[in-house]
């Protein structure tokens, strides 16, 4: 424990700006990027996640194409709007919200993507190039953790960094990122011995485990920088309200860490903004800009 707490990293603000900054370069780009998004079904984080992205994908001068299927929707059915919009001119970027209805395959759909417009980066082509160090999309949240990390830190060459989780939309390709930034790499998982030890030979450690508040304050290297991926609804308290928490045990960690990503408000926001960074990357791709 230290005297000083640990610096907030500001994702709501760093996320603003990355808008801001899309919104001045898409007026010289000459034609207007589109994005579509397809929600299947009506899970409420999810509803609010797509209004929340077509609202700031127009807000940055882009345009909107929000396809809202029933939960009844097949996975024919899905699949054939993904074919229509790989064929849309007018569409750049393709985002089909997980998680989908059990009954839709959700590896077939995305494989279905065309990965010039796989602006979440989860086609396997996006995250093989990723892999061999080739342009490619890359999922937003690790892109947003990454665009903070080297915000903060400039260089990251030489750091240690471990990674709690390891799927396929965070885990791997954070990893991925932190190795083609010179970070030496290690993710760890519900599997791995002696996992506080692990965590405390961090000077990076990134949570997206998906347990509320798994990571304790004594799991932490003192200085070292926490980046927070899980969003996790605590059920209501006594007085009725609902809480929203992440991965990491804040109030432990920030007593301890040098630097600390809040929940809410520090790595979610950056996952819209660096959906329409990939929207703009896709469409400037697509045209050879
Ligand atoms: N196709 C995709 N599906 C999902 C993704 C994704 O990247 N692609 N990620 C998540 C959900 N998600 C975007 O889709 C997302 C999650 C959280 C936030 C966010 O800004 N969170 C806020 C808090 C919001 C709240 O109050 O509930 C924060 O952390 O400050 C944005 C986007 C799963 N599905």
């Amino acid at each position: 424990m230290t005297d000083t707490l640990a610096r907030r990293i500001d994702g709501k603000a760093f996320a603003a700006g990355l808008r801001a900054r899309l919104a001045a370069e898409i007026p010289s780009l000459g034609f207007q990027p589109g994005l579509a998004v397809v929600l299947v079904g009506e899970d409420p984080a999810s509803q609010v996640y797509v209004r929340n992205k077509a609202q700031q994908t127009v807000e940055v001068g882009m345009r909107s194409f929000e396809h809202k299927l029933p939960a009844e929707t097949t996975e024919a059915e899905v699949l054939a709007l993904v074919a229509t919009l790989n064929a849309d001119p007018a569409v750049d970027g393709i985002l089909v919200q997980l998680p989908l209805p059990k009954h839709i395959d959700a590896d077939k759909v995305l494989l279905t993507i065309d990965p010039a417009k796989d602006v979440d980066g989860f086609h396997p082509v996006n995250a093989g190039r990723l892999a061999t160090g080739a342009n490619a999309l890359v999922p937003c949240t690790p892109l947003g953790c990454l665009m903070l990390l080297q915000d903060l830190h400039g260089s990251l060459a030489g750091m240690e960094a471990v990674i709690v989780g390891r799927s396929n939309i965070v885990g791997k390709p954070m990893a991925q990122l932190l190795l083609k930034a010179d970070c030496t790499v290690t993710i760890a998982h519900s599997r791995s011995r002696d996992l506080p030890a692990l965590c405390r030979r961090a000077d990076i450690l990134v949570a997206a485990v998906g347990r509320p508040e798994m990571i304790r304050g004594d799991w932490i290297k003192p200085g070292a920088t926490v980046i927070d991926v899980g969003i996790n609804r605590l059920p209501p308290d006594a007085s009725g309200k609902s809480r929203l928490v992440g991965d990491v045990a804040f109030a432990e960690a920030e007593t301890v860490a040098g630097a600390i990503t809040p929940v809410p408000g520090g790595v979610g926001p950056m996952t819209i903004a660096c959906l329409l960074h990939n929207t703009v990357t896709a469409a400037k791709a697509r045209r050879g800009v």
